[in-house]
This record gives structure tokens, sequence and C-alpha cells, in this order.
């Protein structure tokens, strides 16, 4: 078997994604609306040679008309039972494509811009000019399959009287059929192409439209601005898909002039055969209806097309599918943390942001870091959690290297609250269970966690208590502050540390508390997980003067590490941060 005969051959098995019943109800009508053209020709051939004969009509015309009824009826249903069958496909593929992004150990690869690309081809958002649906694409090649039947079918009725113009007719209209096809799919791989380019149009348009900008928009009165970004990102697209487009239609010439030569043969053959007597006027009326019904069943629809489009979704599916992707691993046991002469660079970075960097967490200790801004202390509590690997060096998990344990089991033994928390959409409780969702937790467990974080008035001032849905972004329930859903973010780290999770690691946790909340912080919230080993990020330095240990990140290493009194005395980076904020705060009174 040819590759695309395999592949054609695989879109028709798509359909049992859809069931039994529906794909069955579609051959069914495929079926009928294939053989109607073909028995249609025999009905005419036997009205007209009734006409002529002056016999009784009644009989093939109650045929023509039994066989119109089932064409429209079976044509009528096909496209609405086509649709529930691929809308089914392309769920079951983008539920696929939702667990490969989901599968892999890390995040890096979401920051790929090859694999963005892969995953916009796999599962559509309707950019393209047909949307590439594999689900579309399964239908479509069934309803190709069914229409050759039908052509071949009234190739034979007019082989009957013509063979080698019924041959020319199935094999030219082919032929022609598949010519076209290569010139439009071409225009596919140009827009596959696209894609990335496609991406940035998508987000300007969430810039003009979603709530994300959307104070900053007005505020600001970028509205023109962003929607002339958009639409310059808009335009470079599709200048690129017309110009691909203009060209596969001029190169369309040879099949215009190749269908006005069937045409005519369908016509001349046998007219001229009936003017000279050596076809009868029924044996006519059969031909030109047989003949008609070729070209019905070979053109070239929109689902020639889909084939071509959902092809090549499926094509990036298998790509994104490609095995490898995590190797899995022993089950992690918690221990000491070593990082072990770690270097990392984003994907695509120049600069690496962690040179060689060396440090290790003792299981109870807090431990805070601190740094400048984009000193990356992010960035290590990412490597930290196995989102990202290291690019050079390793990291130790109780003397076992990170990369090859089970991140997962490594990741139940932690609690974190990033610096760029999520505000989910749901209950105050399924906001704070999420962070460990195999325990069964009671309202008093869920109260205690609340109550650690400082959130517990928070809580109190709501509608429905624990109950109370919130929503983010502002419709369909309540929305919260910054520093009350930060209170919340917490009482959700909390809660998991509380049930088990050896490793805290808060970033930036006091950034949107009041500067009550900021000076109990540490007393309320650190006291509060005793045992439980905490990694503490923070500018603040009031948040985190009272850990056992603090280690100064700068230039990818740690250049200082030591207790607040220690390394005040050493007056080193650390002392001059501190004295930096002191000096705010002195100078103000
Ligand atoms: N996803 C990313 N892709 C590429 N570069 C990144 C990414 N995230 C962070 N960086 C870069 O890595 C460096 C360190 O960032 P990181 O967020 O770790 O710093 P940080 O010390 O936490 O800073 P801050 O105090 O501002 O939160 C920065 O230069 C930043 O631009």
């Amino acid at each position: 078997m040819t590759g695309l005969v395999r592949e054609r051959a695989r879109l028709v098995r798509l359909l049992r994604l859809a069931g039994r019943a529906r794909p069955a109800a579609l051959i069914a009508c495929l079926l009928l609306a294939a053989a109607a053209p073909a028995a249609m020709s025999l009905a005419a051939g036997w009205l007209v040679g009734a006409i002529a004969a002056g016999g009784d009509v009644v009989a093939p015309l109650a045929t023509l008309a039994a066989v119109l009824l089932v064409q429209r009826t079976a044509e009528s249903l096909q496209d609405p039972l086509g649709a529930t069958c691929s809308r089914s496909i392309d769920g079951h593929v983008r539920t696929r494509v939702r667990q490969i992004a989901l599968r892999q150990r890390g995040i890096a690869h979401l920051e790929d811009e090859e694999f963005q690309d892969l995953l916009s081809r796999a599962s559509d958002r309707g950019e393209s000019w047909r949307v590439r649906s594999p689900g579309t694409a399964a239908t479509g090649q069934l309803m190709i399959v069914f229409r050759a039947g039908g052509a071949v079918a009234a190739g034979a009725i007019l082989a009957g009287h013509f063979p080698l113009l019924a041959l020319l007719l199935v094999a030219g209209c082919l032929l022609q059929r598949s010519y076209a096809l290569r010139q439009w799919s071409s225009t596919v791989s140009v827009e596959d192409g696209l894609t990335s380019k496609q991406r940035r149009t998508e987000y300007w348009a969430e810039v003009a439209s979603g709530a994300e900008a959307a104070k900053e928009v007005r505020m600001f009165g970028l509205a023109d601005w962003v929607m002339e970004r958009r639409l310059r990102a808009h335009t470079e697209t599709t200048d690129i898909m017309w110009t691909a487009r203009m060209a596969s239609l001029r190169r369309q010439a040879p099949v215009a002039a190749s269908a006005a030569v069937m045409a005519l043969a369908a016509l001349l053959v046998p007219g001229i055969a009936a003017a000279t007597g050596r076809l009868a006027v029924d044996g006519l009326a059969t031909c030109l209806a047989a003949a008609w019904a070729i070209f019905q069943a070979t053109y070239m629809g929109q689902e020639a097309l889909d084939i071509a489009y959902g092809l090549g979704a499926l094509r990036a599916l298998d790509q994104l599918d490609a095995p490898g992707a995590d190797p899995g691993g022993e089950p992690a046991r918690y221990g000491p943390v070593r990082f072990e002469n770690v270097t990392f660079a984003y994907p695509g970075a120049a600069e690496p942001v962690l040179r060689g960097l060396d440090l290790t967490i003792e299981p109870g200790e807090v431990l805070a870091i601190v740094g400048v801004n984009g000193a990356g202390k992010t960035t290590l509590s990412k490597l930290l959690t196995g989102l990202y690997t290291p690019s050079a060096g390793r990291i130790l998990v109780d003397g076992a290297d990170l990369r090859r344990l089970d991140v997962e089991s490594w990741r139940r033994h932690i609690a974190v609250v990033f610096q760029d928390f999520v505000h989910y959409s749901g209950s105050v409780r399924d906001n704070i269970r999420l962070s460990a969702p195999e325990i069964v937790a009671s309202d008093d467990d869920l109260r205690r966690a609340i109550h650690v974080a400082g959130a517990s008035d928070v809580i109190e001032d709501l509608p429905a208590g624990l109950d109370t849905s919130l929503w983010h972004t502002g419709t369909g329930g309540t929305d919260l502050s910054g520093g009350q859903w930060q209170r919340l973010a917490l009482a959700r780290a909390l809660f998991a540390a509380e049930h088990g999770r050896r490793l805290l690691i808060l970033d930036e946790p006091t950034a949107n508390l009041d500067i009550q909340a900021e000076t109990q912080f540490y007393q309320q919230v650190i006291a509060g997980v005793p045992g439980t080993t905490v990694v503490l990020i923070s500018h603040r330095l009031s948040t985190v003067q009272h850990a056992d240990r603090i280690v100064v990140l700068d230039g990818g290493r740690i250049i200082e590490s030591g207790g607040h009194a220690d390394l005040l005395r050493a007056g080193g980076a650390y002392a001059r941060l501190f004295r930096l904020q002191a000096e705010r705060f002195t100078a103000a009174s």
C-alpha cells in the first residue's frame, strides 16, 4: 500500500471514534446518494423510451420520482450526520493533543515554537481557509469513496453503449480531479508555514478584546494601536495565502480545458450516434444522464481540501506523539536536595541564567533566596520542581539524579505558590484542595490552612463561605483583590504541606499582602508548618530575615550564604540590600 492510500484508509478508520450508529447511518446515506444518479440515468432512458413508444409512462415516472426522493433525502441527512461524526472525531483528537501537551515532564516544550506550530496544526482553531479537522477529512474521504463508486456505476451504464467514451470520461475526470487537488493542496503547505504568524494575530486579537489587557488598553488609549498591530499581523498572513491561492487558481487552466473537451465528447458521441440512427432515443437519454452522473460524481468539492487539511492535522499529531518524550523513572524519596554545578539556559536563549550553581537544601530548613530582578530565583524554583532540566550539572534528590526519577512522584513531595499563581475559576473549596487533590479533606482541614494563611476574614466575608464561586475575570462569580487571591494561594500550598508535602516553595508570597500581613507572615505562615522544608523567595528582606539560612543569587551563582545576622556582619551584597530597604523607611519617618 502506498503512503497516500494508507493515510486515506486511516482517515476512514477514524470514523470508529464516532461510535457505530452514526457512521452506519452516514454510510447508508452516502451509498443511496451515490447510487441515485446511475439509477436515474436508467430511469430517464426508460421514461424517454416509453414516451417515444407511446407506452405507459406511469411506472418509469414513479421510479424516477422515487429515485429523486431517495437521493434528496439521503443528501439532506448526509450533512448533519457527517457533522456529528466529524465533531466527535475532532473531540477525540483534541483530547489527545491536550494529553500530549500535558504528559511531558517539564514545560520547556511549551515555549518551543515548533511544538506550538504542531499544536496549532493538530488542533485547529479555525484560522485556515478550511478548518484543519481530521473529522471533516474522515467524512469527506468516505464521501469520495462512495462518489467514486457512483462514477464507476454510471460509467458501467455508459460503457453498455460506448465503452471507450465511458473509459475516457471516468479516467479523464478522475485524473483532472487529482491534478486540481494537487494544485490546491500546495496552498495547504503554504498555510502550515504561517502557523506562528497566525498565532501573533491571535495574540493581538486577545489584547484587543480580552479581559487581561482591557484596563491598560483603555487607560493608555491603545485601541487604535492594538487594532493596527492585529491588522498588520493578519494581513501579513492573508497576503501570503492569497498569493498562493491565486497561483493555484491560475494553474487550473488545463482543468477547464479538459473539462470542456470531455463535456463536448459526452454530448457529441451519443448525439451523433442518435442522429445517424445508431442509438435509439431512450439510449441517448440514458447515455446523457450517465455522463452527467460521472461529471457530478467526480467534481472536486470542498471535501478534497478538507482531506488535505485534515491529513495535515493528523501528521502534526503524529509528530507530537513521537515516542520517547518522557522516560519515567524511579519514585522519588524525600531527602536533601543538592544542586551540583547546575547551569541552565532557557530554550533558544543566548546566555545561561544559572552558571555552575551549587546549593544544598537540607530537610526541615527554611532557606531564603534573595537577589536582584532577573537573578534567576524563580528559575531555580522551576528547576527544583522539575519543570525544566539543567543544561549542565545535576540536581540530586536524596542522592538520586532528578532526571532519572519519576518527576510526578517528586512533585507529590512539593507544595508551591508561584509568583504568577493561577486564579482558578471554581469554589473556594476547590481553589484550596487543588494542591493535593488526592486528599479527602474535611472543612476543618481547609479552615486550618485558611487560618494559617491569614485568609479567615477573606472567606468569612464571602457570601457562601467555602462554597462561594470565584471567577477571576469577573463573570458568573465573585472576584477577589490581589492580596485576597494571594492569601488563598498560600492557603492552597499550606493545605498540601499539612497533608504530607515535605517541601514548600513560596515565590514572592508577600508581594500583594498589606503591611500588617507581611509583618506577621513569618511568625504565622512559616511557623505554621514546622518540620516542613521551606524555600522562600522574596525581595522583602523583612520577610526572609528569620530564615535559617539566606542565600544571595547573583550572576547565576550563590555569592553569599548564612543567617541574617551573619550576612549583615559580613557587610556584603545582602547587607547592602538590607540597608537600602531599611533606609527607605528611616528616610520616610
Ligand atoms: N520562560 C522564559 N524564557 C526565556 N527566558 C526567561 C524565561 N523566564 C525567565 N527568563 C529569563 O531568565 C532570567 C531570570 O528570570 P527569573 O524569573 O528566574 O528571575 P528572578 O530572579 O525570579 O526575577 P524577579 O526578582 O524579577 O522575579 C531573566 O533574565 C528572564 O528574562
